[in-house]
């Protein structure tokens, strides 16, 4: 039995979203990495499913499974593009996200920049979760690296020059370092001005990506709380750029970008492994 599914990207940070919400599809995590695979299956570095909300107040609930099979709990450009495609599909510019991060609100904007709510970070070492009592504004790690998790663990590396440390060679190390108990998103950020950085994102389970929204958000929570932005700021990634708000009111972190379908089409789920 064929399956449709959208290929979307937010930044270039690409996505495969299959709907479920009427009917499952035999999608285990090994057929989602054949799926996620750039040369035997489709190709994305995130594989995005919708299910039917089970909260009060949500419209969907979307899981998310990296490249390797692996499920986050957040993904940043895939929420905005999941809020383009309900709008897409209902005419409504506003929904409600179920994820494993919780409720997040957002937005389909009159210029077609979707905002996204993706709700308060976790800084407390067992959140983000490390695996020792430590600083999360200082972890004990060469380069000095600070934690916080946005329903997705991730350390950021501040650098003088972003270029300083090549994310393909400290990426997996680091995703792998016995200090992240469930691995980790690695941050690499070079800061520009108090309102702007450059970054670049090795994704647990996928790698080096063109853009990482939650990165992004994590990236500007640890920056602010190291005094070295202020609470919005402009994030510029290989894919494009993101403006992130850590809002003083609520704690939330709010982030805005853009959302495209690329393509859509099927796939016989029995072709892949299960
Ligand atoms: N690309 C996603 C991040 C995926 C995070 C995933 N690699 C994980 O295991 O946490 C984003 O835009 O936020």
């Amino acid at each position: 039995m064929m399956i449709p599914f959208s290929k979307m990207h937010g930044l270039g940070n690409d996505f495969v979203v299959v709907d479920e919400r009427v009917e499952r599809h035999g999608l285990t995590p090994a057929r989602i990495a054949a799926l996620a695979d750039r040369h035997r299956g489709i190709g994305c570095d995130q594989f995005v499913v919708l299910r039917p909300a089970c909260r009060d107040g949500a419209d969907v609930f979307v899981r998310f499974f990296n490249a390797d099979g692996s499920e986050s709990g957040a993904c940043g450009n895939a929420s905005r593009c999941v809020a383009d495609l309900l709008w897409r599909g209902d005419g409504r510019r506003e929904s409600v996200l179920q994820t494993r991060a919780g409720l997040l609100p957002a937005r389909v904007g009159e210029t077609g920049l979707v905002t996204v709510d993706m709700g308060a970070p976790a800084l407390e070492w067992r959140d983000v979760p490390l695996a020792e009592p430590v600083d999360t504004l200082h972890l004990p790690l060469a380069g000095d690296p600070a934690a916080a998790s946005m329903g997705n663990p991730h350390a950021t590396f501040f650098l003088d020059d972003i270029l300083d440390l090549d994310p393909l060679v400290a990426g997996p190390l680091l995703e792998h370092d016995p200090l992240f108990p469930e691995r980790a998103n690695i941050g690499f950020a070079q800061i520009l001005s108090r309102e702007a950085m450059r970054l670049r994102v090795w994704e647990r389970g996928s790698g080096l990506t063109l853009a990482c929204g939650s990165g992004a958000c994590a990236a500007v929570v640890n920056a602010v709380r190291r005094g070295l932005v202020e609470r919005t700021c402009r994030v510029e990634m290989d894919g494009g750029a993101l403006s992130i708000t850590w809002r003083e009111a609520d704690g939330h972190v709010l982030m805005t970008g853009p959302a495209t379908t690329s393509f859509v089409g099927t796939f016989d789920p029995e072709a892949y492994p299960s």
